[in-house]
């Protein structure tokens, strides 16, 4: 992927390891989050992964953790419903619940998407969210609406593109290009996207080294 789509400069060999090391300690879980005042203190940076339900925000951390059953995945949007913390290294690495859709009651749903914006606008410590887009379907309305929330908050954000196993060829330009002309209409976005797929493997260590290149 990184040879036929270089936007993203391939990382140098010292880069992909510091990326592998970071991920290769023991990456535990923290504590599952219903409610901004039980976030755990803002002591540390921290890089999150936000996007529609169902886009593949948890398999994402497991792929990169190499560990299969660290953040639950699942078929069923909306399995993620707290905000969960994970520790990689001396980071914190934030899975989120979707928006879009969810097989949950509306309170339930409301509840969970206000405290989603609340973080995303307001985390201090936040040092750059990661919007995940399915390749398949490119940005929608609630991507957009996610990705203004970030531009007015000054939270700086960055495009990764999943499940590009699912698409080939023509088809995966076409969604690239539309998501690159989504992206320029919002200064708080890297105009960068990251090609990925879990299942694959395709990404993984590019993504590790961008996340231990933040600092
Ligand atoms: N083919 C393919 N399927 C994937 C990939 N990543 C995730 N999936 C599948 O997509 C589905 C949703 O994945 P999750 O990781 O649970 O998605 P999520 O964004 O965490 O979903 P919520 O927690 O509901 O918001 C699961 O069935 C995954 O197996 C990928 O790279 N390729
Ligand atoms: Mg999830």
């Amino acid at each position: 992927m990184e040879m036929r789509f270089p936007e993203v400069k391939a990382p140098e060999p010292a880069e992909l390891e510091t990326g592998r090391l970071l991920f290769a300690g023991e990456t535990t879980f923290v504590k599952g989050v219903v409610a901004m005042d039980g976030l755990p203190p803002a002591d540390r940076m921290e890089i999150c992964f936000a996007g529609r339900s169902n886009v593949g925000k948890s398999s994402l951390i497991n792929a990169l953790t190499g560990r299969k059953g660290l953040a639950r995945a699942s078929n069923t949007p909306g399995r993620t419903q707290e905000i969960n913390y994970f520790t990689a290294g001396d980071i914190y690495v934030v899975d989120l619940p979707g928006y879009g859709f969810a097989n949950a009651p509306v309170a339930v749903v409301e509840k969970w998407q206000r405290l989603l914006k609340n973080y995303l606008s307001g985390r201090p410590t936040l040092r750059r969210v990661f919007v995940l887009i399915d390749a398949r379907h490119g940005a929608k309305a609630v991507d957009e609406e996610i990705m203004s929330l970030l531009d007015r908050s000054a939270v700086t954000f960055q495009v990764i593109m999943t499940k590009v196993d699912k698409l080939r060829g023509d088809a995966l330009e076409a969604s690239l290009a539309k998501t690159r002309a989504a992206l320029a209409k919002h200064p708080a976005a890297f105009p960068e996207l990251i090609l990925t797929s879990s299942e694959k493997g395709d990404g993984i260590p590019t993504l590790r080294a961008i996340i231990a290149g933040i600092s």
